[in-house]
């Protein structure tokens, strides 16, 4: 292909990587990571942390327990150290997201168009930038075609400001009138250019400004988790502290000595603190993260997951995410005497088989034709291809020859623009008929002329294209019908070619809506029929990318938790105000896009963001169930402590501080992280979510499950005490009847319908952990050297007994407060073979 006298060739390869050793990699210097006792102080300076250290420090100064208080200390030692590692192990994910959508810049180098990393771009590098990318260095314009630039994050101006090709007079002044030059960091929100990079990385204007960019930032349900744990501590506090006050009674009264009341205090504050929660669901949506990035779906916000898995409505573009969007030349119709590949190719803006799908297979096609530009032709001036005109144009001019307009686009654009006559209307007739075949349909046309918006032109021919679709295509919205989500096409193609690729891949239930009906509908009365119409579409047709944002708007209104996919610059409005924007990595998508996409996918595909939503599904599962799981044990433990306090005043307490601590903190932590990761049975696509993580059903279910468990666990307790046994043993068999109905409730939260319902056995991890943690405490019951910290003791078969049974009856006890929703018939989630008829949105199986 020819190259225009004006484009660059670049630097060499080997020159290149001289630079880049002299110069060093375009990027802004980032914050180290901090150093290991920067890390744990940090964890040691967490409320739940200090309440462990001065409990720890209690039972072993005040009350003297010096085997309790090393065993507290030591567990505190174990938090900080699994928490370490845990911060550690979530921001190297984070920082390997990072590469993972680290932006891309596309350079000319030996003469041949590279896409490369925008790290690895050095001075001298000549850069082509086009709408939608991020400019990757400050560099001076060598062309700018319609180039419009968006600097306010540089300059505060919120209007883009228009750029020119550099003239031999150099440049000087604020940044705002440096209109020859491109700044790192800035946007290009239209037209395109070519520039030398002048300077790179920390020397950049951005980089001189820059104050080091901030990462890794917690997700709403991290800090929402926080939150509650903070104030169940302070809670926690406060009880202990009114208990004490009422225990001052009793120790005036002579029925209990100070150093009781202290445990007492102690112990309540222990077990009302769920220790594992933050760092168990902190786990869970890094290891989702990482899971969704191996499936090809990176989430770029944390929150987004829960959003993935809430989705109700996907509107999908057609091209790269129905279809391969690797588009091939299946026909053409042309104008006897006219150059219609010789135009294709004037007209196009791709170089070394890089740039628009569109314009990479007309050039193949009219290089498979043999078809050359002449010699010598130069661009004048272009006007790169614009989502709302649907049309390109440039003029070019032959050595001596006067200015050639030649543009392509949208067949009812061009006809519009082009002179009325038979020819034109053979060619509008052909249309309908190659679009309905499913093959995209562009017209090109010329005129003699230096203005790029002139009409009156001389129709050349039309070019149909056709694009594969994908073999995961039909496949993810048949999945998608199954969830009860619905799968809506957005396109800017034909109708007739929209409506062909629809059939196919089985998108269907509703209208083939067009950009021009709903434009009729846009007045006054007709607005509210106009939402209707954008609500009821199976398929939108010639819309431009506002009609997305509008749809979007529509969707959210009727209650929809709306995905919408986009990668052009226009669609980041819609993506930015969908629940989830989902944008794609690599060529096939804009930066800007990107960033305002919360889930970018490495391969566009539906069925990838299918997975995302299968993902997302499971991971809300398993994040409510593993909060299920620690908040119910936790009230379950608190009513023990309260109630025995009561009921047993000669025990002072039921349970020892250091035993709640080894509960909540070694025995609950395997089975929670186990939880966050689990795979229950069936296809987590039924898994619909309902109502929010705390809500109130769940709290009720949570409270009412904790009163159901900590009456066994009364019970055996009263029992043991009734059979005279000792002081340990007694508390003994309150910690291994606890401890049994704790772990049967990791598998009554993680259900579905029913504990141990067809499948349970599903998802080894929690069968391994659950498994894992009894041994433990089998071992720490049995052997008295390793229950001796614990103060735990030998208990006769009577208490195994009383143990199991407790964990036995926790079952059908705890199921009969699973959620009303079997009532509704929506429960019929649990059986893969019969996945969920509902479409309703919102609605169906929830879990638990
Ligand atoms: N490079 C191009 N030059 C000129 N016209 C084009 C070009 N690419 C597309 N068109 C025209 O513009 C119309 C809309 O294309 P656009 O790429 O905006 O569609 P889209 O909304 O991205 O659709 P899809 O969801 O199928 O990707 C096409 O039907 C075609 O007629």
């Amino acid at each position: 292909m020819e190259i225009s006298v004006r484009e660059p060739a670049g630097l060499s390869e080997k020159a290149a990587s001289e630079r880049l050793a002299e110069y060093g990699a375009n990027e802004l210097p980032r914050p180290r990571p901090p150093r290991l006792p920067v890390r744990a102080a940090r964890q040691l300076a967490d409320p739940m942390s200090i309440l462990l250290l001065i409990a720890g420090l209690v039972t072993l100064v005040v009350l003297g327990e010096v085997a309790e208080g090393a065993a507290i200390l030591t567990i505190l030692l174990v938090n900080v150290v699994i928490g370490v590692s845990q911060e550690a192990k979530a921001d190297h994910a984070v920082r390997a997201l990072r590469t993972l959508t680290a932006p891309m810049a596309k350079v000319v180098r030996d003469g041949v168009v590279r896409r490369i990393p925008a790290a690895e771009v050095v001075p001298g590098d000549a850069v082509r930038v086009a709408a939608g990318d991020r400019v990757p260095a400050d560099a001076r314009l060598l062309r700018a075609d319609a180039l419009g630039v968006d600097e306010s994050m540089l300059t505060g101006e919120s209007l883009s400001s228009d750029k020119r090709a550099a003239h031999a007079d150099g440049a000087g002044g604020t940044l705002a009138d440096r209109r020859d030059e491109l700044f790192a960091g800035t946007l290009v929100v239209r037209g395109s250019g070519v520039a030398e990079v002048t300077r790179t990385g920390a020397r950049t204007e951005m980089g001189r400004i820059a104050s080091a960019l901030g990462g890794g930032a917690k997700g709403p349900l991290a800090v929402e988790l926080a939150q509650v744990s903070r104030r169940i501590g302070l809670v926690a506090l406060l009880a202990g502290v009114v208990m004490i006050l009422i225990g001052l009674g009793r120790v005036q009264r002579g029925d209990a000595t100070l150093l009781d009341v202290i445990l007492a205090g102690v112990a309540l504050a222990i077990a009302a603190v769920p220790e594992s929660l933050a760092a168990a669901v902190t786990t869970a949506l890094a290891l989702g993260s990482q899971r969704m990035a191996a499936l090809g779906v990176i989430v770029r916000r944390l929150p987004a997951i829960e959003a993935l898995g809430a989705t109700t409505v996907i509107a999908t573009d057609k091209t790269g995410t129905l279809t391969t969007g690797h588009l091939t030349v299946s026909d053409q119709v042309t104008v006897s005497g006219s150059d219609l590949w010789r135009a294709a190719l004037r007209c196009n803006d791709a170089r070394d088989g890089l740039g628009d799908a569109v314009d990479v297979a007309l050039a193949v096609a009219a290089e498979r034709r043999g078809v050359r530009l002449p010699p010598g032709e130069e661009r004048l001036a272009a006007r790169p291809f614009d989502a709302e005109t649907r049309s390109m144009g440039v003029i070019t001019a032959a050595p001596g020859g006067g200015p050639l307009l030649t543009v392509k686009g949208a067949p009812e654009v061009m006809f519009a623009r082009c002179v009325p006559g038979p020819e034109t209307e053979r060619l509008a007739r052909a249309v309908s008929g190659l679009a309905d075949r499913g093959l995209r349909v562009l017209a090109l046309a010329d005129k003699h002329t230096d203005d790029l918006d002139a009409a009156g032109l001389r129709p050349l021919g039309l070019v149909a294209l056709s694009d594969e679709i994908r073999l995961t295509a039909a496949r993810a919205v048949a999945d998608c019908r199954a969830a009860g989500i619905r799968v809506v096409m957005v396109t800017g193609d034909h109708a007739g070619t929209a409506r062909a690729i629809a059939e196919e891949v089985g998108v269907g239930g509703g209208p083939v809506v067009t950009g021009a009906e709903l434009q009729a509908l846009a007045e006054g009365d007709e607005r509210a029929k106009r939402s209707a119409r954008l609500r009821e579409a199976a398929v939108l047709a010639r819309v431009d990318p506002a009609t997305k944002l509008e749809l979007v708007r529509a969707l959210r209104e009727d209650g929809q938790v709306v995905a919408m996919t986009g990668d052009g610059v226009n669609d980041a409005p819609a993506l930015r105000n969908a629940d989830v924007g989902v944008a794609m990595a690599g060529e096939e998508g804009t930066d800007v896009a990107r960033e305002a996409a919360s889930v970018v996918v490495t391969n566009g595909d539906l069925g990838t963001i299918v997975a995302g939503v299968r993902e997302g599904r499971r991971l809300r599962h398993n994040v409510v169930s593993m909060v299920g799981y620690l908040l119910t044990g936790n009230l379950a433990e608190i009513l023990i402590v309260l109630t025995g306090l009561i009921a047993w005043p000669d025990l002072v307490v039921p349970l020892l501080p250091v035993q709640l601590l080894w509960i909540n903190l070694v025995l609950d932590g395997i089975p929670a992280i186990a939880l966050g990761v689990d795979r229950p049975a069936g296809d987590p696509l039924a898994l619909r979510p309902t109502g929010g993580l705390l809500s109130w059903p769940a709290l009720t279910r949570i409270a009412l499950r904790a009163v159901a468990v900590g009456a066994l666990v009364f019970a055996a307790v009263e029992v043991a005490r009734r059979l005279g046994w000792s002081e340990e043993q007694v508390r003994t068999q309150a910690v291994l009847a606890l401890v049994c109905a704790r772990l049967t409730l990791a598998y009554v939260v993680r259900a579905r319908r029913r504990t141990f319902e067809r499948g349970w056995w599903r998802g080894r991890s929690v069968l391994v952990a659950v498994t894992a943690t009894a041994a433990l405490q089998v071992l720490v019951t049995v052997i008295a050297a390793l229950g001796a910290p614990l103060a735990l003791v030998p208990l006769p078969p009577a208490g195994w007994a009383m143990a199991l049974g407790a964990a036995v009856l926790s079952v059908p006890v705890c199921d009969m407060v699973r959620c009303d929703r079997n009532r509704r018939g929506g429960g019929r989630a649990s059986d893969e073979s019969t996945p969920p008829r509902s479409a309703a949105p919102r609605s169906g199986s929830g879990t638990h």
